[in-house]
């Protein structure tokens, strides 16, 4: 990890126009968080298969030109285009046969085209191909009706792909299935890397029971470790589950002191808001610099933000609120981008569909909200969203129905049925 800043959370928060911490925007907690991240350093080599999903390390310059030599694009007679005859019909001769992978053929006579087929090289001055469809065979001639074809017509160029000495792949870059043929077309067999993210994540309550185990009155079992363990191996970290943690102060201690010994970021889940039975902010503010937030947003109101140590490069911790989706909005809204950026990659905005909401919803200005939906192409063929019933923020069954997030940003008003509305959808989100 690197220096970035000596600023103390504070210090940074002080800096941001019109911080609140107790009614605090999205956008400008977002914007507080992408001040603090430090970034993986550590670089590891990769071969190709093994670097699916995982964050280029430097910028990969293209070692060849690609494709290295002009070609065929299609099947058919390679000819000169000046020769194309445009008042009538071209009659050229066949004078041999050029096929992928053999060599450069060489000085055809005035007249003359050649058999050619997709990806051969262009025989020496020829610079045309006519697909075979387009011409007719007559003998070892070919015939070539007027107009069907301009001069320079399929051929592809010497690096029309990508030009020699070129940056193919950006530093930062999520390798992806195109990513990977992509360098596999350079003749590029490993890549660098960075090592992956190390993510810890444990559940604080007195009330969490884990699998397994019996459920007393009053005890519900521990969902959020999960639905992070799920989130975090979607972004591609390695995710270290800490358990479920009793609300005692030694108990805290420990695990927070393991957590920051062995993570670039610490995600809890619960202990943040208001009630009195909770140990869990008091020894978060002990471990390093938190800041406890309540945030204009529904669900997840609280959270703490914070480093685990003094420096900072200290691992960051994401205090998360306890309600099952409440600590998945707060994830997707925060978090995700945070860490993604931390691992060195430089992700790009996830992109948001709009779609006409089926019903009226309720919404007042001033806070962000994230709503669970359903989206579906209407009967006109646009893009509709329908909630899925309680939004109640311990309600996961109406996440799991969900196949999207309806996000009503901070100045949105009420919605009336059919006005169109922004949808965050959850295929993609890697
Ligand atoms: N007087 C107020 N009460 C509450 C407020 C408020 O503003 N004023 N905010 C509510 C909101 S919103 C949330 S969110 C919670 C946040 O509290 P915590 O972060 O301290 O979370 P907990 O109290 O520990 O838990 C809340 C809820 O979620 C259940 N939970 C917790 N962890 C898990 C888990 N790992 N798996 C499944 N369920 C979990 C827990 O049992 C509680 O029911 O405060 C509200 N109250
Ligand atoms: O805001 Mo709480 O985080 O809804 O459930």
């Amino acid at each position: 990890m690197t220096h970035l800043m000596t600023l103390s959370l504070q210090d940074i928060a002080s800096g941001l126009p019109g911080y609140e911490p107790n009614d605090l925007e999205v956008g400008l907690a977002q914007a507080f968080i992408a001040r603090l991240l430090p970034r993986v350093q550590a670089v590891e080599k990769l071969s190709l298969r093994s670097a699916l999903g995982r964050v280029l390390a430097a910028d990969q310059i293209s070692p060849i030109a690609v494709p290295a030599h002009d070609n065929s694009a299609m099947d058919g007679y390679a000819l000169r285009g000046s020769e194309l005859n445009a008042a009538g019909p071209t009659r050229l001769r066949v004078a041999g046969t050029s096929l992928a992978g053999a060599g450069q053929a060489q000085d055809l006579p005035p007249g003359c085209c050649q058999r050619i087929m997709t990806g051969a090289l262009m025989p020496a001055g020829l610079d045309t191909v006519v697909p075979q469809e387009l011409s007719a065979r007559d003998g070892d001639e070919i015939v070539i009706a007027a107009g069907s074809l301009q001069p320079g017509a399929n051929r592809r160029r010497a690096g029309e792909d990508l030009a020699l000495g070129s940056v193919a792949l950006p530093a930062g870059r999520i390798l992806q299935p195109a990513d990977l043929g992509l360098l596999a077309s350079l003749g590029l067999a490993e890549v660098p890397v960075f090592r992956r993210l190390r993510v810890a994540f444990f559940s604080t309550g007195n009330e969490l029971r884990s699998l397994g185990e019996p459920l007393p009155p009053g005890c519900v079992y521990d969902s959020n470790r999960y639905t992070l363990w799920a989130m975090l191996q979607r972004l591609g970290v390695d995710a270290l589950d800490l358990g479920v943690v009793p609300d005692d102060p030694q108990a805290l201690r420990s695990v927070f002191a393991q957590a920051a010994a062995c993570a670039d970021a610490v995600i809890t889940s619960g202990g943040v808001g208001v009630g009195e039975a909770d140990h869990t902010k008091r020894i978060m503010s002990e471990q390093g610099e938190v800041l406890f937030w309540r945030l204009a947003i529904r669900p997840g109101r609280p959270m703490a933000i914070g480093r685990l140590g003094k420096s900072p490069d200290a691992p960051l911790l994401f205090g998360l609120p306890g309600n099952p989706v409440a600590v998945m909005v707060a994830f997707y809204a925060f978090v995700r981008e945070a860490l993604l950026v931390m691992g060195g990659a430089r992700p790009a905005p996830l992109p948001l569909l709009r779609a006409a909401s089926t019903r009226a919803l309720r919404k007042r200005p001033g806070r962000t909200e994230y709503q669970r939906g359903i989206v579906s192409r209407g009967p006109d063929g646009r893009w509709q969203v329908e909630i899925t019933g309680d939004q109640g923020s311990g309600i996961l069954s109406s996440m799991s129905r969900a196949n999207g997030l309806v996000v009503l940003g901070h100045r949105q008003g009420e919605v009336a049925a059919g006005d169109e509305v922004d949808v965050l959808p959850f295929e993609g989100l890697v």
